[in-house]
């Protein structure tokens, strides 16, 4: 687990500053000392977890949504046609639509609370433990109209919508506050990546008499498909 900057051959590499690289540089700071290996290995496996499962669920829910709306999907196409994907605000629209509507880390995490605070009315002593009802949060009719709808639309109004909840919290399938997601800005990239570029090679259609079922599995530590996607493909043609 050391890091790596030359080639066998002695040829320097451009040097990239991984993840592991600094958890192996991290001192702890009541003692100064390094993490154990134990701690490094749970910190890593960690990263991969948090981060490959929440995606590709997050691309699966948009994808079934695209296939069960083919209005939406043509939408997307049209616009990725010729145009540079950081300017294509229909396509930011439906990845956070997809996040609001079916977040893959939908249990709570549980917080601490550090002073004891009144919160409408209710006392919440200090050290109780409260969970944020993080997929309950997006789905609040006094805040979104028609909230268990899919519409992109919503997000196209106003201004850019802070997925951080630094100003107003009104989805949070990151998290939010100093112990929120880090992976978020990555995970917002490569979802806009990998729809943009399915939608744009390949079209998807329902298979026939499929209406595409987004009913979710029953106890499952992440938000998962009752009956996972199945989808008629044919490329477009140039
Ligand atoms: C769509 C994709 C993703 C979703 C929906 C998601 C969601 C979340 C949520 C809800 C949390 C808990 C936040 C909290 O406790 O309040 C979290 C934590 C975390 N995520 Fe993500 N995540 C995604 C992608 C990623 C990626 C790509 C990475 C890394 C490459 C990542 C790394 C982490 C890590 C390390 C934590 C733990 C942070 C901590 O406890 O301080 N996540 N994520």
């Amino acid at each position: 687990m050391e890091s790596k900057q030359e080639e066998d051959n002695n040829e320097p590499l451009e040097y990239v500053l991984s993840y592991v690289d600094t958890v192996l540089d991290l001192r702890l700071p009541e003692d100064n000392t390094k993490l154990e290996e134990g701690a490094i290995i749970s910190l890593s496996s960690e990263f991969l977890v948090a981060g490959a499962d929440t995606t590709a669920l997050a691309l699966q829910w948009i994808m079934a949504n695209l296939v069960k709306y083919p209005r939406i999907q043509a939408k997307l196409f049209q616009e990725i046609c010729g145009e540079d994907l950081q300017k294509i605000s229909y396509l930011k629209a439906i990845v956070l639509e997809g996040l609001r509507r079916h977040p893959p880390s939908h249990l709570p995490f549980p917080r601490s609370v550090i002073r004891e605070v009144v919160l409408n009315g209710y006392v919440i002593p200090k050290n109780a433990m409260v969970y944020f009802m993080r997929a309950d949060i997006g789905w609040n009719p006094e805040v979104w109209e028609d909230p268990m709808e899919f519409r992109p639309e919503r997000f196209l109004a106003g201004e850019v919508f802070d997925i951080t909840g630094s100003r107003e919290i009104k989805m949070m399938p990151f998290g939010a506050g100093r112990r929120m997601c880090p992976g978020y800005g990555l995970a917002m990239l490569h979802l806009e990546y990998f729809v943009a570029n399915l939608v744009w090679k390949v079209e998807r259609r329902a298979v026939d008499g499929d209406d595409i079922d987004l009913s979710e599995k029953d106890l499952e530590f992440m938000s998962v498909m009752k009956n996972t996607l199945q989808a008629l493909i044919s490329p477009r043609l140039k």
